[in-house]
């Protein structure tokens, strides 16, 4: 089992993300952390805050040698901007006299498609900025974090690879047919403005973005996740909640501002009939079983069934919208118009990063419930025994 848990405020000292159950023999290093934090803070669109601040990376435990020992691993990620809130966010109380400077003032004009509201309400606070240090996705840099070690752990035991591209930002999307990137194409997609695997729809999407910005708002979109080399058998269809695709959905819900899930062709999946929605069966020249289509995305009965996992998460619009929506000043009870500074006008490039590290995390936990073992070569032994066991006419 694998189990994680992320610590931090947008705007503290730093964020911290431990992860515990990783077998032994990992090999990973703090400069694959930043590379993988660097890739999350690319993507046209996103806002003043990427240009000026860095990630301070720190392994704090659990790796010797650029090798996992077994325990907990904790990271650190500093926010190398923490000196200008060290007043708003010191963890001890500070000088009455600093909380009247313009940082500090309360926020109490919520803004909507934020957690302002609700929070202020459910935690009982007169300010909206706990409720949006907490809830800011500055928090998906540490899952990323961790994802890098998951999705090292998944490659150096099963040669599982992942891949996450953007196929949509607003109304402009890449063809149905358009090929599907492979691990060999990250360097491609980590060098295109929006992460886009299809030339013409990237040129688009950075118009659309651009169009966006002059006209004072937000966009959203959709990315995608493709993992390659996953077994078959990784899930259940015994229970719901030991589904893949559950496993899945959840995962990538859980990050900040996703509003809906598609396993493999998903809702598209809904308007076909069922002879066109499924993936027939056939023995191929080498008599092995294949498939003649991945509508499923790679996934059956909530088991992962050896094509190659697609998934796919939406992500809404930015609600700190430049051209500020309406609201209500909850110190006064005045029509106001909702705090804004900076914002990113479209985040969905790194959405795609943040989905990348959410699938390898989960990833890595079905192998270890499938497979189970105490150090990389235990894994490796137990995967290749379970697949050597599968009996020739289902290979
Ligand atoms: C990578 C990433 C970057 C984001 N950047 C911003 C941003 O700059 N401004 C903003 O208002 N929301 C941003 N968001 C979305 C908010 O964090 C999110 O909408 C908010 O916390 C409310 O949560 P909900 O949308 O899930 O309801 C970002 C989300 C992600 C995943
Ligand atoms: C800091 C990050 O994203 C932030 C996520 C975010 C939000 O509301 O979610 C709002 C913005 O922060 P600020 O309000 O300080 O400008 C983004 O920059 C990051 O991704 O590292």
């Amino acid at each position: 089992m694998l189990r994680w848990l992320t610590s931090g405020e947008s705007h503290g000292p730093a964020l911290v993300g431990i992860v515990e159950g990783v077998p032994a023999g990992v090999e990973v290093l703090t400069a694959d952390v930043q590379a993988a934090l660097a890739r999350r803070r690319l993507g046209y669109g996103r806002g003043a805050r990427m240009k000026f601040e860095q990630d301070e990376v720190r392994i704090l435990a659990g790796l010797r040698h650029g090798v996992t020992q077994g325990g907990p691993l904790a990271i650190e990620i500093g926010n190398t901007e923490w000196p200008k809130w060290v007043d708003v966010m010191a963890s001890d109380p500070v000088d009455p006299e600093l909380l009247n400077r313009a940082r500090n003032a309360p926020l109490t004009r919520p803004r909507p498609g934020h957690a302002d509201l609700v929070g202020m309400r459910k935690y009982g606070f007169d300010d909206a900025r706990p409720v949006l240090e907490r809830a800011s996705a500055r928090e998906t840099a540490t899952r990323v974090a961790l994802g890098t070690v998951a999705a090292k752990f998944l490659e150096q035991t099963l040669g599982i690879r992942l891949v996450s591209h953007v196929t949509g930002i607003g109304p402009v999307a890449v063809p149905q047919d358009a090929p599907l990137p492979t691990p060999d194409d990250v360097d491609h997609l980590d060098a295109d403005p929006v992460r886009c695997f299809h030339a013409k729809t990237s040129a688009r999407m950075v118009a659309e973005i651009d169009e966006c910005h002059k006209d004072a708002d937000t966009l959203g979109g959709v990315v995608e996740v493709l993992a390659y080399g996953v077994p078959s058998g990784l899930g259940s269809y015994v229970h719901g909640d030991r589904r893949l695709d559950a496993k899945l959905a959840a995962a990538l819900m859980g990050i900040q501002a996703i509003k809906g899930v598609e396993v493999g062709d998903g809702f598209l999946t809904a308007t076909r009939r069922g002879s066109q929605a499924h993936d027939e069966i056939e023995r191929g020249d080498d008599g092995r079983i294949r498939r003649l289509s991945n509508r499923a995305g790679g996934i059956e009965g909530g088991m992962s069934n050896g094509e190659v996992l697609r998934v796919r998460a939406a992500m809404k619009p930015i609600s700190t919208v430049p051209r500020a929506l309406a609201t209500v000043d909850v110190a006064t009870g005045d029509v106001a118009k909702a705090q804004h500074q900076r914002s990113d006008v479209c985040a969905v490039p790194p959405a795609a990063v943040v989905a990348e590290a959410m699938v390898a995390l989960t990833l890595a936990d079905v192998v270890l419930e499938k497979f189970g073992g105490d150090s990389v070569d235990e894994v490796r032994r137990n995967a290749q025994a379970y697949l050597d066991s599968v009996p020739e006419l289902l290979r």
